[in-house]
């Protein structure tokens, strides 16, 4: 039985018994790290849950080193298509990508590049291993834009001594550190890049010898050059314990590169975009409506809000509806609470919701414990993983339900000449297999589920940190303000930042991910023996911890990191940047300084660098980086359209000051909340100009509701 998966249309019921697909591997830490609306006492838990995290890195290691996904024929799995997503696209992956780089480049959408450079990586990595036996018509592209193979850079100690280790006994001390840190690990490497330098060794007693990485060249030569030696996750045992090697963070191989291809599908097509545009607007507008009517309900005409809680209701909205037309129906219960003080919850949403936390909570507790201490305890029912189990339980049969509703909804449509994908689930849905067989529901309630957790908490929190940027930074608010007035009072689109009616704003989404990277961590473990450019040695099964956090706060590469600049990614910073950056690589010669700078600045201007990495890098970064920029673009620009932030007055809630108090667990957290005031523009900002506005401006999209499966 083959394992290659097809775009088709599907024509027939579901079919559960479809494959025999062996899935290695498990679920990355964040993949249920999704708590809503935390109380206090969940706040507490995750406290004293993040020194684990900070260790389990480790402790861990070498419980999947090794693992690889099975490989099947591949029949081109579902990749990007500009509109027309019926076709029966079998082998048209790098034609499908190809022309989603000329579309991307046509619009002059940098964001669009970067999905296209993260495909690139995928294609290159698939070149690598031979996979598809046929030559890649995207090389040209690639050579285009100097994606072309690089020679590895020779970065070892000038003076000819050896790489910089950090012997066992500091490397404890710097370990207990971390764990008392609430940033982790981390800490840790920021501390050895300033000791020893920015790729350093690490010899540990109780686990697999690691490296460190900072250096952007290093982090390169790991995520793309060789990136076929650094794919393997370390993943905690309780995952793959309990979600039983589904979805996309939990492969690897080619299962991995099927789903990942699947799963992009929709955020990069552009009638799925629409609907996803639709569904944001639609529910940050919601939630507007909902403060703008406390605020007329209180005598001062503002209100204090703890943003970290309401952002995280408006990206389970939306992710609920994106990736299987699900309606949490979270700004509504909210606003029944806040305005009536009425619960309105349904048994429906309550059964997920109390899974999907609980899950979280318990994988949380459970994150470092061993796989044979899990199944003892399973087999004892002690401990809490046969909760945990459980609620997985629940969670996938409401989950099967839903699909098999969708199965029915989506063939009716079908037949109806309807081929469009208006959430995730739809794609997955359609795709089969070689064999024409659709794909069984565990299958797409793992990818369903992945999508979900993975970009629930990471798009809010980036979220409240521009907002608390924003309350706390008048120019920043004046020049968000100006963008947003241009627009005429009307509702900010996926359109607006794809076609740059809202850099700036953009920009300062971006600066918020520098600094408060909602994913500390993005470690790879080596599958072979290697050396890298710096000359440390590496054998199957070291540890490569690579950090979005560290590298964000890197000294050498960012100009006074703890400065919060959304101007670093104007144009011009970025040819400064790039050109330091050549500068370091070049080494003092003259002639390599030149290729270096124009190469720099190209892939900086295109943002497919590796300096910048909030979303990862290479073949396994994240699927929904472009689709998290818009969303948290478009809310942005919305929530300063409706209503003018400052800093928290209630006097009870204590200014932090510049820097927000954070932890991560599975994601960054805000252990105290994120407050601030808001109150509202009357009328809405630009709304005057829409009067009197000329036709030029663009028109308001269409509202198209996005079908749910209830
Ligand atoms: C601001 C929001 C987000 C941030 C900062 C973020 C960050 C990340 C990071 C750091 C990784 C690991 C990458 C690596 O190991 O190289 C990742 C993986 C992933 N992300 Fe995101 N993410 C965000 C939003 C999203 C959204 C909205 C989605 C879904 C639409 C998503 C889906 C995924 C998936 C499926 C993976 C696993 C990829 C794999 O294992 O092959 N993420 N993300």
């Amino acid at each position: 039985m083959s394992n290659s998966i097809a775009a088709r249309c599907c024509t027939s019921p579901a079919s559960t018994t479809t494959t025999t697909r062996q899935i290695r591997g498990v679920r990355v830490p964040f993949s249920h790290a999704s708590g809503v609306s935390p109380t206090r006492e969940r706040r507490g838990r995750r406290r004293r849950r993040r020194s684990s995290s900070a260790i389990v890195v480790l402790a861990f290691s070498s419980s999947t080193g090794g693992k690889s996904g099975k490989s099947g024929n591949v029949v081109g799995a579902t990749t990007s298509s500009s509109t027309d997503t019926t076709t029966n696209s079998t082998n048209n992956t790098f034609k499908e990508e190809e022309e989603e780089e000329d579309r991307a480049q046509a619009n002059n959408k940098k964001d669009i590049q970067q999905k296209a450079h993260q495909n690139d990586e995928e294609e290159g990595n698939k070149e690598e291993e031979g996979k598809e036996g046929q030559a890649c018509p995207y090389s040209s592209v690639k050579s285009f834009f100097g994606m072309e193979k690089k020679e590895v850079p020779d970065l070892r100690p000038e003076d000819g001594s050896e790489p910089p280790v950090i012997d066992d006994i500091s490397f404890l001390k710097s370990l207990v550190k971390a764990a008392q840190h609430p940033v982790g690990m981390p800490i840790a490497m920021l501390d050895w890049a300033e000791q020893k330098g920015e790729c350093v060794g690490i010899q540990n007693a109780i686990g697999p010898d690691c490296v460190s990485i900072l250096d952007p060249e290093i982090v390169e030569y790991v995520c793309h050059t060789n990136a076929k030696n650094y794919k393997l996750r370390m993943l905690p045992d309780a995952f793959r314990f309990v979600i039983k090697n589904k979805g996309i963070t939990g492969s690897d191989g080619q299962y991995n590169r099927e789903h990942r291809l699947m799963c992009q599908k929709p955020f990069i097509n552009s009638f799925s975009l629409t609907q996803f545009s639709n569904t944001v607007e639609e529910r940050i507008n919601y939630m507007c409506e909902t403060w703008r009517t406390a605020c007329t309900m209180r005598e001062e005409g503002k209100i204090n809000v703890n943003i970290d809680n309401d952002s995280q209701l408006v990206t389970l909205d939306v992710i609920g509806k994106v990736a299987f037309a699900f309606d949490f129906e979270q700004c509504e219960s909210h606003a029944a609470k806040l305005l009536r003080d009425e619960d309105i919850v349904s048994d429906n949403i309550s059964q997920i919701l109390d899974s999907y936390n609980g899950t979280s909570e318990i994988m949380g507790q459970l994150f470092i414990t061993p796989g044979p201490i899990l199944k003892l305890q399973y087999a004892l029912g002690i401990g809490r993983v046969r909760e945990l189990k459980e609620k997985y339980a629940i969670l996938e049969s409401v989950g099967t339900k839903l699909i098999t509703e969708r199965r029915e909804t989506v063939k009716e449509r079908v037949e109806e000449g309807d081929f469009n994908d208006y959430c995730l689930l739809d794609v997955l849905v359609k795709a089969t297999d070689e064999d024409g067989n659709l794909l069984p529901d565990d299958d797409l309630w793992g990818d369903i589920n992945d999508v979900m957790a993975a970009g629930h908490r990471t798009t809010a929190s980036n979220f409240t940190v521009n907002l608390f940027h924003v309350a706390r930074n008048p120019e920043i608010q004046r020049r968000i303000e100006e963008e947003v007035a241009l627009l005429g009072g009307r509702a900010p689109t996926f359109d607006d930042v794809q076609e740059g009616r809202l850099d700036y704003t953009r920009m300062v989404v971006k600066e918020s991910l520098r600094k408060y990277a909602p994913i500390n961590l993005f470690p790879r473990l080596a599958s072979d023996e290697d050396t890298l450019p710096s000359g440390h040695k590496v054998k199957p099964g070291d540890f490569i911890l690579l950090s979005s956090y560290a590298m964000g706060r890197n000294p050498r590469v960012w100009e006074n990191p703890l400065e919060f600049n959304p101007d670093r990614f104007t144009d011009e910073s970025l040819r400064m940047q790039a050109d330091k950056q050549a500068k370091a690589s070049a080494r003092d010669d003259p002639e390599k300084l030149e290729i270096a700078k124009e190469r720099m600045r190209r892939r900086m201007a295109a943002g497919r660098d590796f300096t910048y990495t909030p979303f990862g890098a290479g073949p396994r970064s994240c699927i929904g980086g472009v689709f998290a920029l818009l969303t948290a673009t478009t809310m942005l620009a919305t929530a300063v359209q409706n209503f003018k932030f400052g800093k928290c007055d209630d006097g009870v809630h204590e200014d932090p000051g510049d820097e927000i108090p954070i932890m991560y667990d599975t994601t960054i957290c805000f252990p105290e909340g994120v407050w601030l005031s808001m109150m509202p523009r009357e009328p809405k900002l630009g709304s005057e100009l829409q009067q009197s506005s000329s036709s030029s401006e663009a028109p308001t999209q269409s509202k198209e509701e996005v079908p749910t499966t209830r």
